[in-house]
């Protein structure tokens, strides 16, 4: 049966979301019902969908039951681990649906990988604790068209491979199609692909090729494993970098091996789509 479903419309640097409330658990979307939500031309056109459900509802999670749990989705339909631009979304949609208390400054979700803690900032947007990202040496390469970088394999959760290249060629990448990574079992699950460049002291530009998406303006994970592969490229555990995407600007700090991502984030619109069963192209 066709389901009708209240939705909010929101973005973290113009990575964007279908955001749903779902407290009582009762509406897990199928593949094909993400992939109608995110259709650009015939559904509500999106990065992804977040549900909030109470993490107690999540198959599999043995954390605290009554947190809420971000059910991520790719706009193939696909799972994800982690988004870092959602969980600031996330954050924002919590308080404006009145899901946590108004005046609440930190707010703990539940995640897929794992717990998630953000803080609202006083000037808006939210600063989210993003765990300790992992740092491989660089031993896979990534090639675009006739080109091959070596990259850093970083998981924040999710999987990232990220190549530096040189300002010129990050401009005119050819990201409409998924870049090839070698070896080719390097990442069994997929991978998103980050591109960075340095573009002043603890600056970097950034272009990302996200797994079950494709190129998208901003990748809050992807910029945590940028700003994570270029520290480690110099020998820096601490430091503090503001990643420069298509869609904005995010901070990025490592300290002790923690990461926290700052940011943007906003709901720009809600509304009402039925939504049906099954694919809804012939
Ligand atoms: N845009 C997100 C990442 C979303 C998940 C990613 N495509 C994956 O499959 O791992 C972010 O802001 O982190």
């Amino acid at each position: 049966m066709p389901v009708q479903l209240e939705f909010a419309k929101g973005h973290g640097t113009m990575n964007d979301f279908v955001v749903l409330s779902d407290p009582d658990g009762s509406f897990d979307p199928s593949p094909a019902q993400v992939r109608f939500l995110c259709d650009r031309r015939a559904g509500v056109g999106a990065d992804g969908v977040l549900r909030a459900v109470p993490a107690r509802f999540i198959e599999g999670w043995a954390g605290k039951p009554e947190l809420w749990f971000m059910d991520y989705r790719n706009a193939d339909g696909s799972l994800a681990e982690m988004c870092g631009n959602g969980v600031r979304v996330f954050l924002v949609f919590l308080k404006a649906a009145g899901l946590v208390p108004a005046d609440v400054e930190s707010v703990t979700i539940g995640t897929r990988a794992g717990v998630r803690i953000g803080t609202y900032l006083p000037a808006g947007g939210v600063r989210v604790w993003m765990g300790r990202p992992a740092v491989e040496e660089p031993a896979v390469e990534v090639s675009v068209g006739s080109h091959t970088w070596r990259a850093r394999a970083v998981d924040v959760g999710n999987p990232h491979a990220v190549s530096v290249v040189d300002a010129d060629r990050l401009r005119s990448l050819d990201l409409t199609r998924m870049p090839a990574w070698s070896p080719s079992d390097a990442f069994a699950n997929g991978v998103n692909l980050e591109f960075i460049t340095p573009v002043g002291a603890n600056e970097l530009r950034m272009r990302v090729f996200e797994r079950g998406v494709g190129e998208t303006f901003s990748c809050g994970t992807g910029t945590v494993a940028a700003a994570s592969a270029f520290a480690a490229d110099h020998g820096e555990t601490e430091a503090e970098y503001v990643v420069h995407v298509p869609g904005g600007s995010v901070r990025v700090e490592l300290a002790g091996g923690d990461a926290y991502l700052s940011g943007p984030a906003e709901i720009v619109y809600h509304g009402t789509i039925v939504v049906p069963e099954e694919e809804h192209r012939g």
